[in-house]
């Protein structure tokens, strides 16, 4: 009991205090019901032993005193109702005397019985009350040396709690200090918070360990509470000492009250001392723990400590931080000022802006007034609009009946459109079909003015032009020594003819050569006969223009015509001459080609090449796109100066080569899928002289004989072409080479015969007119020897 006791917890006085009642009561209760005041005892042992006298069985046993072994009462007891009973019993009168004997001798042996049991008590009581009081003494005894030691106890557990009240004041007011300390850091650490948030938003780390401070600081806090909440229960568990204390003094006094009337309260006493024993031991540990707490304490206070140097550290860096943003402050002063000066500036801007805007203002009212004219010239012109539409409905419907009329006229256009493309058509086919009945080698005759250089003979006029109707404009009389030679041409232009009434006769082949056709027309005659007069026409005098310029005039005309129409047409030029049987290419850059040294090599650069289609190529020659006369006049020019020219007894610039100028026309209509390519060629052929007369020696002479000769080699090809010949001699000679797509076929083919009415050139003349009548001749179909020409005249021979 002891050892259970003491292990029990002294946290719940109450129920130790019941404990400890309940075991009083008990103990109490045995020992009221053990002890037999000396006075009394009798009574009841006296009813004990009645009892068992009288029966014994409705008695229930009680646990007296020890009994002497061996004895007739040992187990007999007796009390005060049995003792009572017993002597109060009386026999029964309807009994004889027999059985009252039995009953009274019965009756006396019980009695005896019930002395005997007493006597045997009282013994035994004696005895008890003897030793009881022997161990009351010790009982005493040891209570009070018992109290002696509680007292010490007590004395030693105040000091203990006053030391303890000390340590809690002193950790309180270290935590007091602490608290403030870190109020302190708490508030500066805001106010630095503050001025962080202020500043940048870079503080971001500092903020960082701003959160784990004051997660720090919770952790103090929550350390702390739970210090505060050991105290509190180490006060209650003081102020349950104290109560339990006070209690042990009133079961002590009550303890000495009782101590000499219950033995039990003795071992109640030690139970309780036992128990005392073990709640000191308890308050041992409880000291131990408070010790340990209190060294925990102080360890957190070390800890706390060093948190608060962590603090003081980071207080440090925060206030560094402050120090930098007190800088940064400074110069963002420095940038208030600079601002301040800006905006007194800007302030003397604004000045001169409000004295602008009370202009504005008036500006704007002066608008105002003039929007309100506007609004009301709005108003009028609304109305205006108002009518305008009325006028608009009028005209939308003679707008749709216009755009039916349009409708109409458009698809009467287009019908148009196919029947100008086929009329286009057939003018090109009737066209083609009237120079075909002209002949495709036709002859045209052309005699000069007579000019002021003209030598002027006996019979100083020469030629003269037949005016019989069948031969006007055809025909032309050579007179030689009395003799009258009558030629037959297609054409023949008297001296007094224009250049405009030249062209007339030929812009029809010019058409057809933007029909499609390959074209050529040659200026062939003696020296200064006026073939470049004819095909190129005076520099300088518009009226005066010659063939080739007309011509391209016309090109470029019918080229916009026919545009219209849906026709695109790419032009390009080439200009060459051949003299002494070479090429020179008369548009090309490089002035090296025109010289002299190089003109016998020249002609092998000048390789002539004809395709499938009829194309002739000369490989190095320039070709230049044009689009426009204008171009091409500039090209001429350019042209003309580079031509080889020599002086002549008939001519001051007589061209010494032929000049062969190329428009190739290539033509596309996409809408009616139509595709043609055209040649007009135009060329002034150099003047034939006879040798006796061309002064006849070095290059002179060679330059006359290759004249002569590519001449000769012309009236082949054209001959044999007029004779519908199958063998052309085209090879023999350049030009013939150069010009044989165009010749034969369906090339239209026109030459000038180019005649001067000079005298003295009458020998010349009469060459030339003879060779053309033969190629006239031959091209009408008129039988040779209907000419009246005899065969060596079939070809034309000067010198
Ligand atoms: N129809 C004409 N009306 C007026 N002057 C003309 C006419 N034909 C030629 N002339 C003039 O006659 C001169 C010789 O003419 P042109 O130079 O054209 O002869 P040519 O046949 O080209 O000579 P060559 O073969 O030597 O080059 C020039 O001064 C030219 O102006």
């Amino acid at each position: 009991m002891a050892s259970k006791n003491q292990n029990n917890a002294p946290s719940s006085p109450s129920q130790s205090k019941r404990s400890i009642d309940e075991a009083s009561i008990d103990k109490r209760r045995r020992i009221a019901n053990t002890k037999m005041p000396p006075n009394t005892g009798t009574r009841t042992q006296t009813r004990q032993a009645f009892s068992v006298v009288n029966g014994g069985q409705d008695l229930p046993p009680l646990c007296g005193p020890p009994s002497n072994s061996g004895s007739d009462c040992s187990a007999i007891e007796f009390n005060k109702d049995d003792v009572e009973t017993l002597l109060n019993e009386k026999l029964k009168k309807n009994l004889n005397y027999r059985e009252k004997n039995d009953k009274m001798i019965d009756l006396i042996k019980r009695l005896k019985l019930c002395i005997k049991w007493f006597l045997q008590l009282e013994a035994n009581y004696v005895a008890e009350q003897d030793k009881i009081k022997k161990l009351l003494e010790l009982a005493e005894k040891k209570c009070i040396d018992t109290e002696l030691m509680m007292n010490a106890k007590e004395d030693e557990l105040n000091s203990i709690i006053m030391e303890l009240r000390k340590n809690l004041e002193a950790l309180q007011a270290k935590f007091a200090k602490e608290e403030v300390e870190r109020v302190e850091a708490m508030d500066s650490l805001a106010r630095e918070r503050d001025l962080r948030l202020a500043a940048e938003k870079l503080q971001a780390s500092l903020s960082d360990d701003l959160r784990r401070t004051q997660l720090d600081n919770a952790s103090a806090n929550q350390k702390i509470q739970s210090l505060n909440d050991t105290y509190r229960r180490l006060q209650e568990f003081n102020t349950s000492l104290h109560q339990w204390n006070s209690r042990l003094q009133s079961d002590l006094e009550t303890t000495n009250k009782t101590l000499k009337r219950v033995q039990e309260e003795k071992a109640a006493v030690v139970e309780n001392l036992s128990t005392l024993r073990g709640h000191y031991t308890s308050l041992q540990e409880q000291l131990t723990l408070s010790r340990a707490s209190q060294d925990e304490a102080i360890k957190q206070k070390e800890a706390l400590g060093s948190e608060t140097a962590c603090l003081r550290g980071d207080l440090q860096q925060v206030r560094e931080d402050r120090d930098r943003q007190l800088s940064q402050v400074q110069d963002l002063e420095a940038e208030v000022a600079k601002y301040k000066e800006c905006t007194g500036k800007f302030s003397a801007n604004l000045e001169s802006l409000n004295t602008k805007a009370v202009e504005l203002e008036s500006t704007c009212s002066s608008q105002s007034e003039q929007i309100r004219k506007l609004r009301e010239q709005l108003a009028f012109a609304e109305n205006k609009l108002q009518l305008s539409n009325m006028s608009a409905m009028e005209t939308r419907s003679e707008f749709e009946e216009n755009k039916s009329l349009i409708l109409e006229l458009k698809s009467r256009l287009a019908d148009a459109d196919v029947k100008i493309v086929e009329g286009e058509k057939l003018r090109k086919k009737l066209h083609n079909t009237i120079l075909e009945l002209k002949g495709n080698i036709r002859v045209f005759c052309r005699v000069r003015p007579l000019l002021s250089d003209d030598g002027v003979g006996n019979d100083a006029k020469v030629v003269s032009f037949p005016t019989s109707m069948d031969l006007q404009g055809r025909g032309i009389d050579l007179n030689q020594n009395g003799q009258k030679h009558s030629f037959t041409y297609d054409k023949v232009f008297v001296p007094d003819n224009s250049q405009e009434d030249v062209f007339v006769e030929i812009s029809q082949l010019v058409q057809s050569a933007l029909d499609g056709y390959k074209v050529c027309i040659f200026a062939y005659g003696q020296t200064g006969s006026g073939k470049t007069y004819t095909m190129m026409g005076r520099p300088g005098l518009p009226d005066q223009k010659g063939l080739i310029p007309r011509s391209l005039e016309q090109v470029f005309q019918t080229k916009q015509m026919l545009e219209a129409q849906g026709w695109k047409y790419e032009m390009q030029v080439s200009m060459l001459e051949i003299y002494n049987e070479a090429i020179r290419d008369l548009l090309a850059t490089n002035k090296s080609t025109f010289d002299a040294t190089r003109v016998e090599n020249a002609g092998k650069q000048y390789a002539i090449k004809h395709d499938a289609n009829g194309n002739t190529y000369v490989s190095d020659l320039t070709i230049v796109d044009v689009r426009s006369s204008r171009e091409v006049s500039y090209l001429l020019e350019r042209a003309a100066q580079s031509r080889s020219v020599g002086k002549t007894q008939m001519n001051e610039q007589s061209s010494r080569s032929h000049f062969v100028f190329t428009l190739r026309i290539i033509g596309v209509n996409e809408s009616t899928d139509q595709q043609v390519q055209g040649v007009l060629n135009l060329i002034d052929l150099a003047g034939s002289e006879r040798l006796s007369k061309s002064g006849s020696t070095g290059d002179r002479l060679k330059e006359t004989q290759a004249i002569n000769k590519s001449l000769s080699s012309l009236s082949d090809v054209i001959f044999a072409l007029a004779k519908k010949e199958e063998h052309v001699p085209f090879r023999n000679s350049k030009l013939t080479y150069l010009l044989q797509p165009c010749l034969g076929g369906d090339s239209k083919t026109l030459m000038f015969v180019n005649v001067s009415p000079d005298p003295s050139s009458l020998g010349e003349s009469l060459c030339s007119l003879r060779f053309a009548a033969r190629v006239n001749a031959c091209e009408i179909g008129i039988p040779r020897r209907q000419t009246n020409l005899r065969s060596s005249d079939s070809r034309l021979s000067i010198g």
